[in-house]
């Protein structure tokens, strides 16, 4: 039976609501033993939020007098450093942009095995589910190597409670900083967004949005669901939005829980980047638009109508 490691990301300090999809994952597929691991944030702090999806143990990993965010290597070299003292025989994190690159240090430096986008797993057979070619095909992977790293696309496991009683340590890693790459400069996306791959709900304008004004209709309904908003290339491509809300095959992946496409005709590329969304809403006027071939519910009308009086009834009902 395996000892599942599950790195934790933060955002401001705090655990982001997408790791608990991962504790899920993580949960029953093992011998019960579901270590936390937080390189940044407090485990302190984020237990309480960890044992309620099933972490038994929530570690916090430093290395002496050093800033891990500042040298991607060292975080990596820390991490493999837990992997080995806790005995993991998997490690799963986030497929977001910070796992990404660190679960790609951390393969190629203890030379394991890594899966990254991953929408399932049987860790008990090695096997994983994984998005390819820009989600046109989804590939089952089996894994060997001593110890199995795949990386999580957020929300693809829907996060169940387990709770659980968990122990906080502390683990200083004995790693040294390979003095590589330094981040000297980080800038954060200037939108006023929730990040959209990890958003639980996606409101996403098409070209019929017409201009960026118009988008502040999809925002208000956005933020009375908890989400985000998004747009097509089509829209992006007209200066309607920015690139970093774009949703597709060159743009963003994501896997909300609901996703309501407003005005989309629902190009291949577009889906590409949210089809594994769990129920999908589209608005389009027209009612052979492609889209309604590919959505959980449509509704033929003018997103110009639609959305405000979907904005009106959330505002009462909520
Ligand atoms: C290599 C490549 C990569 C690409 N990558 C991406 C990508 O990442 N993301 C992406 O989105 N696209 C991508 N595209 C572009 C893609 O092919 C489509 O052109 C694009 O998705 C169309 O955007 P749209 O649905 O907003 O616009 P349209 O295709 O113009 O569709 C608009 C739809 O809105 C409906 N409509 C019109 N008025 C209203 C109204 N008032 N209310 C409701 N409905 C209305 C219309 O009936 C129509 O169905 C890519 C293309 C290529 C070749």
């Amino acid at each position: 039976m395996a000892t599942i490691g599950v790195l934790i990301e933060t955002e401001d300090g705090n655990v982001k609501d997408t790791n608990f999809g991962v504790l899920t994952a993580a949960r029953g597929q093992g011998d019960g033993t579901i270590v936390a691991l937080m390189m940044d944030g407090s485990a302190e702090e984020a237990k309480g939020s960890l044992e309620k999806y099933g972490a038994t143990k929530v570690v916090q990993v430093s290395v002496d007098g050093a800033d891990l965010d500042a040298s991607p290597d060292l975080k990596a070299r820390a991490l493999a450093a837990a992997i080995e003292n806790f005995n993991l025989d998997v490690l799963l994190g986030l497929a977001s942009a910070q796992g990404r690159d660190l679960f790609a240090r951390l393969a190629a430096s203890m030379d394991l095995p890594l899966a990254s986008d991953c929408v399932a797993l049987d860790l008990a057979a090695k096997t994983v589910k994984k998005s390819h070619f820009s989600g046109k095909t989804f590939a089952t992977v089996k894994m060997s190597g001593s110890v199995m790293l795949c990386a999580v696309r957020p929300n693809a496991v829907e996060a169940q409670e387990a709770p659980a009683e968990a122990a906080v340590e502390s683990f200083a890693a004995a790693v040294q900083d390979p003095g590589l790459v330094r981040v000297v400069d980080v800038k954060k996306e200037t939108i006023d967004n929730v990040d959209l791959t990890e958003a639980a709900v996606i409101v996403t304008g098409g070209r019929p949005i017409a201009s960026a004004d118009n988008y502040k209709i999809l925002d208000e309904c956005a933020r009375l669901l908890g989400g985000a908003t998004g747009a097509s290339r089509a829209a992006v491509d007209a200066g309607f939005a920015p690139h970093p809300m774009q949703v597709g095959q060159t743009g963003k992946t994501v896997s909300p829980r609901l996703y309501i496409g407003c005005g989309l005709s629902g190009s291949v590329q577009h889906f590409a980047g949210m089809k594994t969304s769990k129920v999908i809403v589209a608005i389009n006027t027209d009612k052979d638009a492609p889209i309604f071939e590919k959505c959980d519910y449509g509704i033929i009308g003018d997103l110009f109508e639609v959305v405000p009086v979907l904005t009106e009834v959330l505002k009462e009902k909520l």
